[in-house]
């Protein structure tokens, strides 16, 4: 008898949804390492998006400005451009005068804001930037001294009011050794940064001044992304307006003032890349690369590996589709076990006492034979049992109480034997014990409790006032003996049990 032929109902359910259980953690163990290795590799290769995003970027900002400068000084070197800045009074560019700079601007597609002298004061000033210079005094000054120190200076402009950002060429004017002014040249943005932002990154440049604006083909969005102290993202970011995050998703990237960003890592070309908490799940890479040569500039690229959540999704519903098809197969077990017992139980079980019956007897017996004979156990005894005149009991109470006797007998046996004592109604009123692992003594012993506890079986005595008693043959198996001739001997001793007065036990190794 196999391992698994020898479970019980109770105990085959138990293994069934035992190991199914086991399975499933395995399963859902395994497959979480899965996703967390995928998650590990799309978040390395979001990491390398947006570090090859920024170095594109960077790459492209410094050949635009490089150009641009170039484009500038020699605008910064025109004679018309000296007149005016070594002037004290304010001045008009006349138009012919306009004609000689015409193709230079337009090369760099860009206007004349404004002209200053030596002393920083106004001398020429284009109509439409009056606004400019009227809100934005201190900070034209700030650039003015720079470029009059450093020969230049690239400014990022962003004007909240109207969400406009601009480039402005500051520029020193130089007459031989002598710096006589400068020139602020406007740059048009959207010719200038064509093809950044191509691809899937969203590329921002920030300005010292906190303002950043989103860079892209015909896309030039600016965005409030507001640091505190320089551009520098390490920084705790300063409030703002929370129903101003909901407002555009796409272009406007509000970091609140409890959204901190924590340097996620440092990659081998300096590059910091933050991970934004609050953004797309945590999962949005910040890369952040200073422009070294531009006053507190950042370049910053947001990727977002939303790639990542629709392959971890289809992981998610594959595991979820296999725990079904495991559910499914586990109930149809569940379902063809319990039927399996019933079948059996129909098969081996007597109906009337639910003692096993011969059917049980002639299938198993090979069984414990062959373990007896392999030497598993040293002895196997064999008790035959039968109720004392149980015709007149039937006789004289009837089938029913007949029947009542025989159920109460088989529960004492049973009650009274251990569980590895196979138990079997072997014929009407007769009783068999397979009993191994007793020796001769014990199995008479067993014998001898087995009849005093039929004896006095006190409940029967409600339906047989005098009680019933048994009558009982006990035998062991000689080695490797014909079970034939055992089950004949045990027969003989219940047979001069019965002669010798009943309610006795007879025994013979
Ligand atoms: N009620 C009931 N009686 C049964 C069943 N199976 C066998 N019997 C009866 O058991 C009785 C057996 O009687 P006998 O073999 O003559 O022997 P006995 O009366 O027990 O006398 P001894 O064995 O000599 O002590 C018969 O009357 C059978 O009808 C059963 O399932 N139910």
């Amino acid at each position: 008898m196999t391992f698994v032929q020898r479970l019980n109902k109770k105990q085959a359910l138990l293994l069934c949804w035992s190991l199914s259980a086991l399975f499933t953690v395995f399963f859902m163990f395994f497959h979480w390492l899965d996703f967390m290795e995928e998650q590990k590799q799309h978040d390395q290769l979001a990491d390398q998006i947006a570090e090859s995003a920024a170095i594109a970027a960077q790459e492209r900002i410094h050949n635009v400005l490089n150009n641009l400068i170039v484009l500038s000084k020699l605008i910064a070197s025109q004679p018309e451009v000296k007149a005016i800045a070594s002037q004290q009074q304010e001045a008009e560019l006349s138009t012919d005068k306009m004609s000689h700079l015409k193709i230079l601007l337009e090369e760099i597609k860009g206007a004349i804001v404004l002209i200053a002298n030596r002393d920083q004061k106004v001398i020429l000033l284009e109509d439409e930037y009056q606004g400019y210079l009227s809100t934005n005094a201190q900070e034209i000054n700030y650039h003015l001294t720079k470029a009059m120190n450093d020969g230049q200076n690239i400014a990022f402009f962003y004007d909240k009011k109207t969400e406009s950002s601009d480039i402005y060429a500051y520029i020193r004017i130089d007459d031989g050794p002598e710096t006589i002014g400068a020139v602020v040249i406007d740059f048009s943005l959207s010719s200038t940064w064509q093809n950044l932002g191509k691809h899937s990154s969203k590329v921002f440049i920030a300005n010292k001044f906190n303002e950043a604006m989103r860079l892209g083909t015909n896309n030039i969005k600016p965005i409030n992304l507001i640091f505190s102290g320089h551009a520098s993202p390490q920084a705790q970011t300063k409030a703002t307006p929370p129903e101003a995050s909901q407002a555009d998703h796409v272009h406007r990237l509000w970091i609140n003032a409890n959204q901190s960003l924590h340097i996620h890592q440092t990659s081998q070309y300096g590059i910091n890349v933050y991970r934004i908490p609050q953004l797309f799940k945590g999962r949005t890479k910040l890369v952040s690369l200073p422009i070294s040569e531009h006053d507190g500039w950042q370049l910053l690229v947001f990727t977002d590996a939303e790639n990542v959540f629709e392959s971890l999704a289809k992981e998610r519903d594959e595991a979820l589709y296999v725990l079904t098809i495991i559910l499914i197969f586990v109930l149809i077990l569940d379902r063809f076990i319990r039927y399996h017992f019933t079948i059996q139980s129909l098969t081996y079980i007597d109906a009337l006492t639910g003692l096993n019956n011969r059917t049980h007897l002639n299938l198993f017996l090979p069984h414990t034979i062959s373990t007896h004979d392999r030497g598993e156990f040293n002895h196997l005894g064999v008790l035959l049992m039968d109720i004392d005149k149980f015709k007149s009991v039937n006789d004289t109470y009837g089938h029913d109480i007949g029947d009542k006797v025989l159920r109460m007998v088989a529960q004492t046996l049973k009650t009274n034997s251990r569980t590895n004592d196979l138990l079997y109604r072997y014929g009407g009123e007769e009783f068999l014990i397979l009993s191994n692992g007793n020796d001769y003594d014990s199995l008479n012993a067993f014998a001898e409790r087995l009849r005093l506890a039929v004896e006095s079986m006190n409940e029967v005595k409600i339906y047989v006032p005098d009680g019933v008693t048994i009558s009982v043959g006990v035998t062991e198996r000689h080695p490797k003996e014909d079970p034939l001739k055992m089950f004949s001997r045990v027969d003989g001793l219940l047979y001069k049990a019965k002669k010798n007065g009943r309610n006795r036990v007879e025994s013979e190794p």
